[in-house]
């Protein structure tokens, strides 16, 4: 049975004060079995977070269903964890107290505690339970939001462009220990970016999206053995493959953006796999 099932949805934005709407997607069939890594990727303004947030219950969709376990998605709830690029801790608490926070509620103080010193061991920061956020590295941040978010036991694990905002060699850590964490929690994981090496680093599969209309456009199997390696061949050529549907994507909103002035700025907007797809121009 598929842990998430996306049947048919579509999402329309309506602007009240222009008396508009806009379509993000439509159409959209998917499946994703219990226990797999599947990144969204796409273009800026796809609708990848759109979606993303459709799963985790905080936007209906206007029209489809999605179910997760089997249950139909009516709003938040304790199966799914969402993890965003920005880590939002309170920075009045410290490390520990920001994981036991959540989970003060459903056990008591010394089984928060515990708990929430697994979950940071997991994610490396055993020596940091007691530091505030300020004192922290936006990777380290980000790892405690990870390790808040699993230590409430949810059975899959929503994540919006998580490293977006580090740098390439925090980046490149938490892909090894995004990874391991995947191995050892068997979570279900549904992971947005922009970055093809990203998702084929991390992925089982890459549900590859289109823009105007937003649409499914391929899925990807990625059926190399991890940890995997950017220099191998496989590698090399499903990048390839990615990218040259990808271009084809990009180059229909730079046509639609630029209009008369695409032609003139096309040399400048060649695209390179591990650098973000929004701001191309
Ligand atoms: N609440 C909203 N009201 C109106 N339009 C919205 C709303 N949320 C998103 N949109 C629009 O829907 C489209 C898809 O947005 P979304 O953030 O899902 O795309 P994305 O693929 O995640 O983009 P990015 O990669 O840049 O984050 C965009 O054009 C965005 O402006």
């Amino acid at each position: 049975m598929a842990d998430v099932l996306i049947d048919q949805v579509e999402k329309t934005f309506y602007d009240k004060t222009k008396d508009t709407s806009f379509t993000v997607f439509k159409d959209i069939q998917a499946e994703i079995k219990s226990g797999e890594f599947v990144s969204l990727l796409g273009p800026s303004g796809c609708g990848k977070s759109t979606l993303l947030n459709i799963i985790a219950g905080l936007e209906e969709p206007t029209s489809g269903v999605v179910e997760v376990g089997g249950r139909r998605v009516t709003g938040p709830g304790p199966d799914r964890g969402v993890v965003f690029q920005e880590s939002a801790l309170m920075p009045w608490q410290t490390v520990l107290d920001n994981v036991m926070f959540g989970l003060k509620k459903k056990m008591n103080k010394e089984e928060a505690k515990e708990r929430a010193e697994y979950f940071l061991k997991l994610v490396h920061l055993s020596k940091f339970i007691h530091s505030y956020p300020h004192e922290l590295s936006g990777g380290m941040k980000q790892r405690v939001s990870i390790a808040r978010t699993l230590a409430l036991d949810p059975d899959i694990l929503l994540m919006d462009e998580p490293f977006g905002a580090l740098d390439e060699q925090t980046r490149s850590m938490l892909h090894k220990e995004v990874t391991y964490i995947w191995e050892e929690t068997q979570k279900t994981v549904v992971f947005v970016t922009h970055n093809i090496r990203e998702s084929i680093l991390l992925s089982d599969r890459i549900v590859l999206m289109g823009t105007r209309p937003g649409r499914i456009v391929e899925v990807f199997d990625v059926p190399m053995e991890r940890p995997r390696k950017t220099s191998s061949k496989e590698f090399g050529e499903l990048e390839e493959r990615i990218q040259q549907k990808l271009a084809k994507e990009i180059e229909k909103v730079m046509r639609e953006e630029l209009g008369d002035d695409y032609n003139s700025k096309k040399g400048a907007l060649l695209y390179h796999t591990d650098r973000d797809m929004g701001n191309h121009i």
